[in-house]
């Protein structure tokens, strides 16, 4: 997308104001607008003014629309684990209902415990004393023991009761803790604001249970630690450093300081942020880290999309929820335009964020370059058929894979090539060099300028711009002997060289990019640069230059289904970004070219066809015409007193000689032929036909 800015010498009007203000009345200065909220701290979070308008409004709902139903979602799938709501409640209250029952009841056991030992003790101390013959010394020490085991069990028996009682009073006053707020809120709110009140009591009775037993029995919280915008989390700062660690962008113990908050896009397709790189951590670590990155956000690499700031270490992020450009495309403008100025910006598609790429073609050319079917055909259209909605704009195209691509500008072109012939393409060259560059720059000298612009064009009809397509150039050199090759590769530099400053617009396009495909000289001067898929880093790179694919800017990640999607470049230092061509079908685009024949019927700026050509040639060239005029549709000879009447009669009377020698006939065509029943001599088709090649060299 290319940025205006505004150059130092165009006037700014507000300054304009101010200083024509002091000049013109010095008594009063301008008073400076006084803002109401004055934020020295500059801390305030920047709102743009649009996001108070309707569309602003509007794209805050839809923002919140899809946090909420992600937000839902994820407490959805969270509902499963032990970290669930209704988990967390029925913790809550096992662990309330414990507490309350306490730790007195081991008391109590132990107690009980005791009183059974001395109880069994007593019943053997008296087992013991109750045996008959014994001495009576024996028998008063049984019976001492007997009467010491029986007041142990009585002591025993009465510290069990008072355990027990004890027990008793204080679960009933922590059930009495536990219970008396819950009853309390919940007969207040039923009082005071009825069943919305109890049912808010009974919310808010139970979110403390939740908060009670939102520790898992291991002791776990839950935490997004492992959260991923994949599984329909939200982007957080803890998520974006912990992928950034994992990915080993950044070590483990660094932290990225987050320059915005992480957000949700306008449209709500992504969510985004923008950070700072700890020191030393130089931005080419973190772009080619996508791999690593999108596997720690869970998306696919396609999803992620990083971009330097202007500072070497500041990172634009953006994850995009779903997999960009896997929409149908949108209609495309130019079915709707009337004409187009092709001085002016032209629109060549959509970037990530939906935003129009709008790209000044003026002194500028291009190279296009991706797999078969990537949609490169379609991405030159977009600038073909803004140029052909230019009714000024002359059009040269040369096709090597003489395919179909450009044959439906064949009524429009101003010369082409659509058989993939090296000596067309030669022809095209050494016309736009010998004709088209002399012209021009005899135009510019006639303006006193080196080049040719917009205000020449408004004045002078003459000045205008042209484009040249090179389809598939490997294809030309493949085809082409040595000679013929270098005279390509020398006349294409030249016109790409000197042409740009005259008006003339080249454009590259290829299959394999390749040193092949374009001489590398001739890919240096190429500025706009747009790499479709590509099947390898290397080629990708052939395209935009080298280390972009190092550098996270590699065409290969494009896929496959995201046909007429490349990495475009509007000139060199651009930073690239990844755009979707606005894409014509052949109905379309039969239909634009149809508007563009009228349009330049219109203003006389259709290019001369081959029977014109011949008749602006001359006398004899005139006369060529008419004869080739006289053979009806499937009539391939005619006899010679025919011919000399038709020309008498559209005002060229030539004699039976000069008619022999402005079409020479061989000996066998010299023969007479049988014309309803006599033989006459005739002149066939194809001698006429061979006339006007071998003359002027112009096919018929
Ligand atoms: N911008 C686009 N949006 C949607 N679909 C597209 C777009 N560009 C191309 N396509 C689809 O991809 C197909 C191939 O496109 P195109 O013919 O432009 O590819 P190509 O790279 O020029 O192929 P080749 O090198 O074989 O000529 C088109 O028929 C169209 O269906």
């Amino acid at each position: 997308m290319s940025i205006e800015t505004t150059p130092s010498s165009t006037p700014d009007p507000e300054w304009e104001r101010i200083v024509g203000g002091y000049l013109n009345a010095p008594g009063e200065a301008p008073v400076e607008k006084q803002t109401t909220s004055v934020d020295l701290m500059g801390d305030t979070p920047l709102t743009p003014a649009w996001t108070k308008t309707r569309t602003g409004w509007k794209s805050r709902a839809e923002v919140g629309r899809v946090n909420t139903v992600r937000g839902f979602r994820k407490w959805l799938r969270r509902q499963a684990t032990e970290h669930g709501h209704a988990s967390q409640i029925g913790r809550g209250i096992r662990r309330t209902v414990l507490w309350v029952q306490g730790t007195e009841g081991a008391q109590v056991l132990a107690a009980r415990y005791e009183v059974q030992q001395t109880q069994r003790d007593y019943k053997a101390a008296k087992w013991a004393h109750d045996r008959r013959l014994m001495p009576g010394k024996e028998k008063e020490k049984r019976r001492r023991e007997m009467e010491g085991a029986f007041a142990d069990s009585a002591s025993a028996m009465s510290k069990y009761r008072s355990a027990q009682r004890d027990a008793r009073m204080r679960r009933a006053v922590r059930g009495v803790a536990a219970l008396t707020p819950i009853a309390g809120v919940e007969g207040a709110s039923l009082q005071l604001l009825g069943t919305p009140g109890g049912l808010a009591a009974t919310a808010a009775t139970l979110a403390t249970f939740a908060l009670i037993g939102r520790r898992t029995t291991a002791g776990e919280l839950y935490t997004d630690r492992d959260a991923k915008i994949g599984d329909g989390d939200r982007m957080t700062d803890d998520m974006v450093n912990r992928v950034y660690r994992d990915a080993r962008v950044i070590a483990a113990d660094d932290t990225l300081r987050l320059s915005t908050p992480c957000t949700l896009t306008a449209d709500g397709k992504a969510w985004q942020v923008v950070f700072q790189l700890p020191s030393g951590t130089p931005a080419k670590k973190a772009l080619g880290a996508r791999e690593g990155i999108a596997n720690g956000f869970g998306v696919s690499v396609q999803q992620v999309h990083q971009t330097r700031g202007d500072r070497e270490d500041t990172i634009h992020l953006r994850v995009s929820l779903k997999l960009p450009f896997s929409t149908k495309p949108t209609r495309g403008p130019l079915l709707d335009a009337e004409r187009v100025n092709l001085w002016q910006p032209i629109r060549m598609g959509v970037n990530l964020r939906g935003e129009e790429v709008i790209t000044s073609w003026v002194e500028r050319s291009g190279l296009f370059g991706g797999e078969p079917g990537s949609g490169k055909s379609a991405a030159a259209n977009d600038l073909l058929l803004a140029a052909a909605l230019d009714p000024t704009v002359r059009m040269y195209l040369a096709d090597g894979k003489a395919g179909a691509d450009i044959t439906p500008f064949e009524p429009i072109a101003t010369m082409y090539d659509t058989d993939g012939d090296p000596d067309k393409l030669l022809d095209i060259l050494q016309y736009m060099w010998d004709v088209e560059i002399k012209e021009r720059r005899a135009l510019a000298k006639e303006h006193g300028s080196r080049k040719l612009t917009e205000a020449m064009a408004a004045v002078d009809p003459r000045v205008c711009l042209a484009v040249l397509l090179v389809d598939e150039w490997s294809s030309y050199g493949a085809a082409a002997d040595q000679k013929t090759r270098q005279e390509m590769e020398r006349l294409l530099r030249l016109i790409v060289q000197q042409g740009r400053a005259l008006g003339i617009i080249s454009l590259a396009a290829t299959q394999k990019p390749d040193s092949d495909s374009v001489p590398t000289g001739i890919r240096d001067i190429l500025s706009i640069r747009w790499a479709m898929r590509c099947l390898t880093p290397q080629a990708s790179d052939t395209i935009l230059g080298q280390g972009y694919a190092s550098a996270g800017h590699n065409a290969q990640d494009i896929l496959k289904s995201q046909r007429g999607v490349g990495i475009y470049m509007d000139g060199e230092g651009a930073e690239p970004e990844l755009v979707r061509g606005d894409y014509y079908d052949d109905d379309e685009v039969a239909a634009i070219l149809g508007r563009a024949y009228s349009l330049r019927q219109e203003a006389g700026t259709l290019p001369l066809g081959p029977l014109d050509r011949l008749r602006a040639a001359g006398e004899d060239g005139e006369i060529l015409a008419t004869l080739f005029g006289l053979y009806p549709e499937g009539v391939e000879m005619l006899p010679t007193a025919r011919v000399t009447e038709g020309l008498a009669a559209a005002g060229h009377p030539v004699t039976a000689d000069r008619l022999a020698v402005l079409v020479p006939r061989t000996d066998e065509e010299k023969r007479r032929q049988e014309v309803s029943g006599s033989k006459v001599s005739v002149y066939p088709l194809t001698a006429v036909r061979r006339a006007v090649l071998d003359r002027y060299d112009i096919g018929l």
